[in-house]
This record gives C-alpha cells, sequence and structure tokens, in this order.
C-alpha cells in the first residue's frame, strides 16, 4: 500500500489568502494566494521591484497585510503578539547589522534571544552553549567557532547566520538572497549547507528569496513567482521555473534549464547592438 497516499496533509505553515499591500495610495500586491507546507522548500522569485521582500516580511511576522488573511504558523497576523510569533522563525539576513567583535560562537548564541549583540544580563546555559556547538558543527564550521565575526570571511558568515537560525530550533527558516556578495566557491559551500538541511531537518520549511536561479539549491521543492505585485504561478518547482514562466514575470526572453539538479538562466539580446 502506497502510505503516502493516505497521510493526512500536514497544517499549513503559511497561508496568505487574497492579500494585498497598500503604501502611499500604491497597490505594493493584490490577490496573493498561497499555501506553504511543513518540510516544503520554495524559492520566492521575481524582478526587482515585485514584491519580494514584501511577502517575506509577512512570512516572517515582520509587518502584515493591508487587506487579506496571512497566517504563520497557524497565527493570524495582526491577531498575534508578532514578536513572540518571530523567535518561532529564522531569518537568515546576510546584511546582519553586528559591529562588535563576537565570536562566531557568540553570534550563534544571539539566536536564542533573537538579538543582535549578546543580550545584557544574559548567561548561556550549558545546554544552549551545547546547542550552538551542534549548529555550528552542523553548518561544517567547528573549526571557526572561536573566530571573531570580524576575520569570518561572507562565506562563512552566510553559514554561521543558518547555525543562529537554527539553534532556536524553527519551524520556518526565510533566507533572503543570502548568497548575495559570496564568491563563487563560497556560493557552493552555502548551497550545500542548505541542501544537507533536507536530510538533517526534513520538517523545516524554508523560504529563499533570490534574483538568480543558479542560486537555487537542488533541494528547492516548491516556487512561486511574483511579478508587479501579483502571483505570475506557484507550485512544484518544475512546473513553475520554466523558460515561459520566468519570461513571461521578467519580461525578457529567458532561457531556463535544469542539468544535474541546478537551475541556469540565459537571458536573450534585444537585438538593438547587433542592428
Ligand atoms: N513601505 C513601503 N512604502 C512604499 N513603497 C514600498 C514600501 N515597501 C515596498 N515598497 C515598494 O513596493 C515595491 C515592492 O518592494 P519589495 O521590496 O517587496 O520588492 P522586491 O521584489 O523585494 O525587490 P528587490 O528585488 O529589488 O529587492 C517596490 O516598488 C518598493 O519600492
Amino acid at each position: 500500500m502506497n502510505t503516502a497516499a493516505v497521510r493526512a496533509p500536514s497544517p499549513p505553515v503559511i497561508e496568505l489568502i487574497d492579500v494585498g499591500f497598500r503604501r502611499n495610495g500604491a497597490d505594493i500586491l493584490r490577490d496573493i494566494t498561497l499555501t506553504v507546507h511543513a518540510g516544503e522548500r520554495w524559492a520566492l522569485l521575481g524582478p526587482n521591484g515585485a514584491g519580494k521582500s514584501t511577502i517575506l516580511g509577512f512570512c516572517g511576522a515582520l509587518s502584515h497585510p493591508s487587506t487579506g488573511t496571512a497566517r504563520v504558523l497557524g497565527h493570524t497576523l495582526g491577531r498575534v503578539d508578532m514578536q513572540a510569533l518571530r523567535h518561532e522563525i529564522g531569518h537568515v539576513n546576510p546584511r546582519h547589522p553586528l559591529d562588535s567583535p563576537l565570536t562566531l560562537h557568540e553570534v550563534v548564541l544571539t539566536g536564542i534571544t533573537a538579538t543582535i549583540e549578546i543580550a545584557l544580563r544574559w548567561e548561556p546555559s550549558g545546554a544552549e552553549i551545547a546547542a550552538a556547538d551542534a549548529a555550528i558543527t552542523q553548518v561544517g564550521l567547528a573549526h571557526r567557532r572561536n573566530a571573531r565575526w570580524t576575520t569570518v570571511s561572507q562565506g562563512e558568515r552566510g553559514r554561521a547566520l543558518i547555525a543562529r537560525a537554527l539553534v532556536a530550533e524553527p519551524q520556518l527558516l526565510l533566507l533572503d538572497e543570502p548568497t548575495t556578495g559570496l564568491d563563487v566557491a563560497a556560493r557552493e559551500q552555502f548551497l550545500e549547507t542548505v541542501d544537507a538541511l533536507a536530510e538533517s531537518a526534513p520538517e523545516l520549511t524554508t523560504i529563499l528569496v533570490t534574483h538568480h536561479l543558479e542560486e537555487l539549491p537542488e533541494s528547492t521543492t516548491h516556487a512561486v513567482v511574483i511579478a508587479h505585485g501579483g502571483i505570475v504561478a506557484a507550485g512544484s518547482v518544475d512546473d513553475v521555473v520554466t523558460t515561459e514562466v520566468i519570461s513571461h514575470a521578467f519580461e525578457h526572453p529567458i532561457r531556463v534549464a535544469r542539468e544535474a539538479g541546478r537551475w541556469s538562466a540565459r537571458a536573450g539580446r534585444s537585438g538593438a547592438a547587433a542592428a
């Protein structure tokens, strides 16, 4: 018997129903309806200004929509303590605004208090120190545990920020253009780390925003493409990340290919230069 066929569907991690977002008289998002289930690994794609960060802001309980309903981990935004909800969500922001020379281990510990610096009058317990060490090992950085943040490379920082997010045992992990500024080797190491989560944390739901299809982890299962504040396509990654959908969203001919699990995009030329 196929047990997958009879298994009850998992409750949604994100539910956006007819969501709209309006600022200064302008519709930034409209008619956004999207459901994300536990263990799915989504890519959020679209051209500059499409509204990706705004949607990620709802998923991260940083803001709530002007119209419609947004539920995150079962809580309706606007009717929940957003700050408390944020503790259940890991957020990897490559522009982590840290000024002081904490060690990598200390930066990971700040994931427990959801602060940038070590929280005042806070002493991590033995279990919390061990959890930080486990998360650092999980992302392959045990040898850099005591390195000062200022001496940690961009690539290592990206992986350390995943460890910082994981130490709080989130159900949802948001990755906001996480490979920005990484060289090609560091990018691959970062993507390997993300792919490894699919094995080590299969129930963890991830949403990754990127402009570049080459930066999609192999383990991506679903994608949503947005343009001009609306959804162009959403669903299984192989149905959505196609030449047709991407060309439509970016309003430009873009040939999409998938080879050995990874995606590539080749943009056509307008022809003006050749004329
Ligand atoms: N609070 C706000 N007030 C006014 N306009 C806003 C606000 N937030 C976003 N916008 C506008 O809404 C549009 C969508 O912004 P958003 O940052 O979500 O797009 P994005 O897809 O993440 O873009 P990018 O790829 O350039 O980061 C942009 O035109 C932006 O200028």
